[in-house]
């Protein structure tokens, strides 16, 4: 077996984009006034803020509007860092409240046990910051599958479409690209990995394959036989 690690996407790839879209956004979107002004003086969220102006480019944004800000950013889906990080602090509450538990695929759950028992290095690498991925694997509906995971990436290392970001991982992780397996369910983030030598396989999920689609692709983890790929 040639592979020796698999880095997984998120939303689309291990998770429902219904998740995602239908109750962690709604939920960021609903607390965030009440979540930004009682936080504004934690030093973490004061530097969130200040990112969010920095991001803007308006040093003198107010409170109100960084908040009108980063409710636009999640109404845009944007993979901003400061937008991303603040969600992982406010869906930390949600979690630990048990307002709801993070999806992941049934099928997506028993091959994660079954490569890491072969052992084969699970990693992650989402736009949602490292905290959030943490959270929702944590707090999974299967019940808390971090044990599985050797680390995690987020937009710290850069945007899942550039192919540099996955060069660093590459680094990171200190094996060849070709020993790397990544998943995702989004063709451009796959042809970045790809230009830095990963390999790919695109989940398609519920959807069908994109006639432009230069990758292998699978419908669901149970399709995908990693021990065949060299
Ligand atoms: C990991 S928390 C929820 C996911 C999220 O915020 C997001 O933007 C999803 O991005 P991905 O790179 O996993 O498609
Ligand atoms: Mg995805």
């Amino acid at each position: 077996m040639s592979i020796k690690a698999i880095l997984t996407d998120i939303e689309g790839t291990t998770t429902s984009l219904s998740f995602v879209k239908d109750v962690l956004f709604p939920y960021a979107d609903q607390q965030m006034e009440v979540f930004v002004v009682k936080h504004r003086q934690d030093p973490q969220v004061a530097k969130l803020i200040d990112d969010v102006r920095l991001e803007t480019g308006n040093a003198v944004l107010s409170l109100a509007e960084a908040i009108a800000q980063l409710r636009q950013w999640i109404a845009d889906d944007k993979k901003i860092t400061p937008l991303k990080a603040i969600q992982g602090l406010m869906w930390e509450e949600g979690y630990r409240n048990g307002d709801f538990t993070g999806h992941v695929y049934e099928d997506a759950v028993r091959h994660l046990l079954h490569w890491h028992e072969l052992g084969l290095k699970l990693y992650v690498y989402s736009s949602g910051s490292v905290y959030a991925q943490k959270l929702l694997f944590g707090y999974s509906d299967a019940g808390d599958l971090t044990p599985l995971f050797s680390g995690y990436f987020d937009t710290a290392v850069g945007h899942k479409r550039e192919a540099k970001s996955y060069q660093t991982i590459v680094e990171a992780l200190d094996l060849s690209a070709s020993e790397i397996l990544f998943l995702s369910d989004i063709a451009e983030e796959l042809d970045a990995a790809a230009q830095v030598g990963l390999k790919t396989c695109c989940l398609v999920r519920e959807n069908q394959p994109t006639a432009t689609l230069q990758h292998p692709w699978v419908k669901n983890f149970d399709e995908l036989d990693v021990m065949s790929i060299t």
